[in-house]
């Protein structure tokens, strides 16, 4: 099966600075992949450059085996303040992505935004965060995507929401044949549904596997997704502060 994603030699720069840097990366299909790291750390960067809203400064980034950009119908995407458009309707945002989404799941999305208790006739910008954002979640999913790619989904959304939408991701997982990367701070929803991992730290991939292999090769020492996460990222900070002296 084709890699979802493959970064070779992928670099970021704003200006003097990298957000990004030497990261190389295969992503395998089928999987629930979490992005996690620090504020800063080049998350955003990085799914910006997947979905080909940003344009590389070094090395190549490969999105279902294509340029990013150039399968739009298969990749879904929710970007991390949950755009919507703020004169149109929840119906009106069905309507549209209808219109431009071949294989647009109608039933799903109709029944999704009467599920979540969403007035479909007012206006998105009138809607509350949370709604918003599950509004952008209902677009992304009803695409039927072959790859989801969320930066900070569960972000604006109550405890009790974002269980019920992590169950509602990980139900759509196990119903369709789609790979998701989703970034979070909240390692606990990640630990809840993802079975890959990629640790990111002042634009370095510090470390990128399966979830099971990383806990694997770290017995005791890391008996959970946190504690691993934590461990990643104070060996990466001790890494660099001896890299600088
Ligand atoms: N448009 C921009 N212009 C200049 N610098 C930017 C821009 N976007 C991001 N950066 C910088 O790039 C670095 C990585 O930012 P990015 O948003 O990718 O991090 P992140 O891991 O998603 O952070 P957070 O968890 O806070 O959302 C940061 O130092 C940030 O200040």
């Amino acid at each position: 099966m084709t890699d979802v994603i493959t970064a070779r030699g992928l670099g970021k720069r704003y200006k003097g600075r990298w957000a990004l840097t030497e990261c190389t990366l295969s992503i395998p299909a089928g999987r629930v992949v979490g992005l996690v790291g620090p504020n800063g750390a080049g998350k955003t960067t990085l799914l910006n450059l997947a979905v080909g809203f940003l344009a590389p400064t070094t090395g190549t980034v490969e999105v279902l085996g294509r340029r990013p950009g150039s399968s739009l119908a298969e990749v879904g995407f929710v970007a991390q303040d949950a755009p919507v458009y703020t004169s149109l309707s929840a119906a009106d945002h069905l309507k549209l992505g209808a219109r431009l989404n071949p294989g647009w799941d109608a039933g799903y999305a109709t029944s999704r935004v009467r599920g979540l208790g969403i007035d479909p006739g007012k206006p998105a910008g009138k809607l509350s965060g949370g709604q918003r954002a599950q509004l952008a979640l209902t677009l992304a999913l009803a695409k039927r995507p072959r790859l989801l790619i969320l930066d900070e989904p569960a972000a604006s959304l109550d405890p009790l929401a974002r269980r019920e939408f992590l169950e509602q991701l990980a139900d759509a997982v196990a119903q369709r044949e789609m790979s998701v990367v989703l970034s979070s701070h909240l390692v606990s929803d990640l630990a809840r549904i993802c079975d890959y991992l990629i640790v990111l730290d002042t634009a370095h991939v510090l470390v990128s596997g399966a979830i099971q292999d990383l806990l694997a090769a770290h017995p005791g020492s890391a008996p959970n997704l946190e504690d691993l996460v934590l461990a990643y990222l104070t060996q990466g900070r001790r890494d660099t502060e001896e890299a600088a002296k």
